[in-house]
């Protein structure tokens, strides 16, 4: 399914028959896809479907062989390295850090792009970095050596980074991993308004259903057939299409306000 139907000249991010392929297997066939700002997207499958292939190649870290990635209306190659990191900030799913950078250091590295000698911060940057640690609980860490901090930790230390780097599109691959329930919501929470009050753009991989629901206006669904299935979220994640893309019966529940997603479990 493609949602370039009627097409949009503004979008932010857009994709046009987009192959993804790893060695003979493809994992994503002729994907066309429009990205709009203030749109917060989730990215559903199942283990080894291609989420993270996906995230990578929208972020220009991997080739693209078949169909083409527009930033804007530019492909995404030919946008100058410095150009790019004010436009797209990228989360991976992991790292490890080699050196004893202290935790502001690391966000303080995301406002790299912004500073003219690409060398020095300056103390707004030292201000945007610290409101950033601030939104994520980690305010209190910025001295601490990064190989210090827990796996939680760590990972809202990288999300403030990626909000310090204060770029219109973000791309996050399982923002929410290693995070307590209370910072999962909180997170999810400040990603949606990143879409709702700041008008940026979200793109994220995650394996939860409910919260995925609940922050999301729009899902890609990456199917064991290599098609995917975009739109809005309420018509994409239905049980039946979940079931398929994930390879588990799923049941649909409305509770309240709220709409819930269990996978069937035979007793
Ligand atoms: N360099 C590589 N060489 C061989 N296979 C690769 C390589 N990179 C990725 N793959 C394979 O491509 C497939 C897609 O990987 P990807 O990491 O995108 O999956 P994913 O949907 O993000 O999975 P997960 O939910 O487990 O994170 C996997 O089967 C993976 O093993």
């Amino acid at each position: 399914m493609n949602n370039t139907s009627s097409v949009n000249f503004s979008a932010l991010l857009s994709t046009q028959d987009l192959v993804l392929q790893v060695g003979a297997r493809v994992l994503a066939q002729g994907l066309s896809w429009q990205v709009n700002r203030g749109e917060c997207w989730c990215i559903i499958g199942r283990n080894g479907a291609g989420k993270s292939t996906l995230l990578r190649t929208l972020a220009g870290m991997r080739d693209i062989q078949v169909g083409k990635v527009l930033l804007q209306d530019k492909n995404l190659h030919d946008w100058d390295l410095f150009e790019l990191a004010k436009l797209r900030a990228y989360l991976p799913q992991g790292w490890v850090d080699a050196f004893a950078y202290r935790a502001l250091e690391t966000v303080l590295s995301a406002r790299h792009p912004y500073q003219d000698n690409h060398y020095w911060e300056s103390g707004d940057d030292v201000q945007i970095a610290m409101a950033a640690m601030r939104l994520l609980d980690v305010e209190d860490l910025a001295q601490r050596d990064v190989r210090s901090l827990s796996g939680g930790e760590r990972q809202r230390v990288a999300i403030a980074a990626l909000l310090a780097q204060d770029a219109e599109l973000l791309l996050l691959d399982e923002p929410a991993n290693a995070l307590d329930l209370a910072h999962q919501v909180s997170v999810m929470q400040i990603l949606a308004q990143n879409c709702q009050q700041k008008n940026k753009a979200v793109i994220m991989v995650s394996h939860d259903l409910n919260l995925s629901y609940q922050v999301a206006t729009h899902a890609v669904l990456m199917m064991p057939d290599g098609s995917c299935l975009l739109g809005l979220k309420e018509e994409v994640m239905q049980a039946h299409h979940l079931g398929t893309c994930l390879g588990h019966p799923i049941e649909r529940f409305v509770h309240g306000s709220q709409t819930l997603f269990l996978p069937t479990v035979s007793a």
